[in-house]
């Protein structure tokens, strides 16, 4: 899998004189059978023929999702009853600048048809893309709607936990968990007993279809073992810095790309920064509520919560005293998923 050109940030976009800046809302139109609803952009548009999601520009006054409402009734002759705010990304053509508010529209009123005369087609996310080309604006949410939605961090602790810590990792993935990260910090588990453990947390994801990632506090040989690294924020940001100097002199030996999936955790614009750089999957950022592992210190809250996801420019997994129960909450505030210790384990 080839890994895309990291994206510009999304919190200054780089309207320029000679390119106009453009606010748009797409909505990602979802079955309940998982099935994705594309729409070819019609003649006398420009890229007419090119596959995009539904949407079109933001209006002065609108929000992305009243526009998203007014242009899905207009193109598809749909009500929407049920959307909530995903990830805004901006993309650089070569003669506009788009900001993208991509928006997950799960309930709506009537059947979708194309309205302006545009062929519409349902496609399978997961499965390869049946027909094109797609808008590049519309590569990056595509791939980002693949993502499992809730994702599960380790917390073994001791050797002798872990025969009834996979008991519920494997309970876990029997409720659809889909997404793990090996990360053991206050562990006394000594290298082999540590690798040993990795290797049966990775074996029972891999038995249940999940992928399981390793953070970057464990030796970087172990991720290739698994499905790819989740970087701690000061280690996502070192390892942005090697590959900037690195790209500066042409030195292609330093952070090169792997093929596996890349988190990165976050809490501020530096950190998401780093992420774009490194062109993560995703992030996580938190903590929401007061945790546990963070005793005495209060959470951001949803409300600040989405004000930094929406400038991430990648899905993003709300942390921080969740389970899934808070799934609903967390995407009303443009969280892709949750991601959590115990709150995921105990299948709450
Ligand atoms: N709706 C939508 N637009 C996209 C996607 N990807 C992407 O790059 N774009 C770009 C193409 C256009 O430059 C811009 C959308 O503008 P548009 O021309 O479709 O807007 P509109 O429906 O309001 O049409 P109009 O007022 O210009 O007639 O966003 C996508 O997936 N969906």
């Amino acid at each position: 899998m080839s890994r895309p050109a990291p994206q510009q940030s999304d919190a200054k976009p780089l309207a320029t004189a000679d390119k106009p800046f453009v606010d748009v809302a797409a909505g990602l139109v979802l079955c309940r059978d998982g099935k994705l609803l594309l729409a070819q952009r019609p003649e006398g548009k420009p890229w007419s023929g090119w596959w995009e999601l539904p949407g079109g520009k933001i209006e002065s006054g609108e929000t992305p999702l009243q526009a998203l409402g007014r242009e899905l009734k207009e193109e598809l002759d749909i009500d929407v009853t049920c959307a909530t705010p995903w990830v805004t990304y901006t993309h650089e053509y070569p003669k506009t600048i788009v900001r993208l508010a991509f928006c997950r529209v799960t309930e709506w009123d009537g059947t979708p048809r194309g309205a302006e005369g545009q062929a519409l087609a349902w496609v399978d996310p997961q499965a390869p893309m049946p027909i094109g080309p797609l808008l590049p604006a519309t590569l990056p949410p595509l791939r980002w709607i693949q993502l499992p939605d809730r994702y599960l961090v380790t917390q073994i602790g001791s050797a002798h936990n872990l025969p009834a810590w996979l008991d519920k990792l494997a309970g876990a993935l029997a409720s659809g968990v889909r997404l793990v990260q090996f990360r053991e910090r206050d562990t006394d588990m000594d290298a082999t007993t540590l690798h040993s453990a990795l290797r049966q947390v990775v074996a029972l994801c891999h038995a249940h279809g999940a992928r399981c990632l390793v953070n970057s506090t464990h030796p970087a040989a172990w991720r290739h073992e698994a499905d790819g690294v989740h970087y701690r924020a000061i280690d996502a940001r070192q390892q942005a810095v090697i590959l900037q100097e690195s790209a500066a002199s042409s030195d292609a030996s330093h952070g090169e790309p792997g093929t596996g999936l890349i988190g990165v955790s976050v809490h501020d614009e530096a950190d998401m920064r780093a992420a774009r750089l490194l062109s993560a999957d995703f992030v996580v950022l938190g903590h929401v509520r007061e945790t546990p592992s963070h005793p005495g210190a209060a959470g951001m809250g949803w409300d600040e919560f989405a004000r930094r996801a929406a400038r991430a420019g990648l899905p993003v997994f709300a942390i921080g005293g969740l389970s899934s129960a808070d799934l609903g909450e967390a995407r009303r505030h443009s969280a892709h998923g949750i991601a959590g210790i115990r709150g995921l384990l105990s299948g709450r």
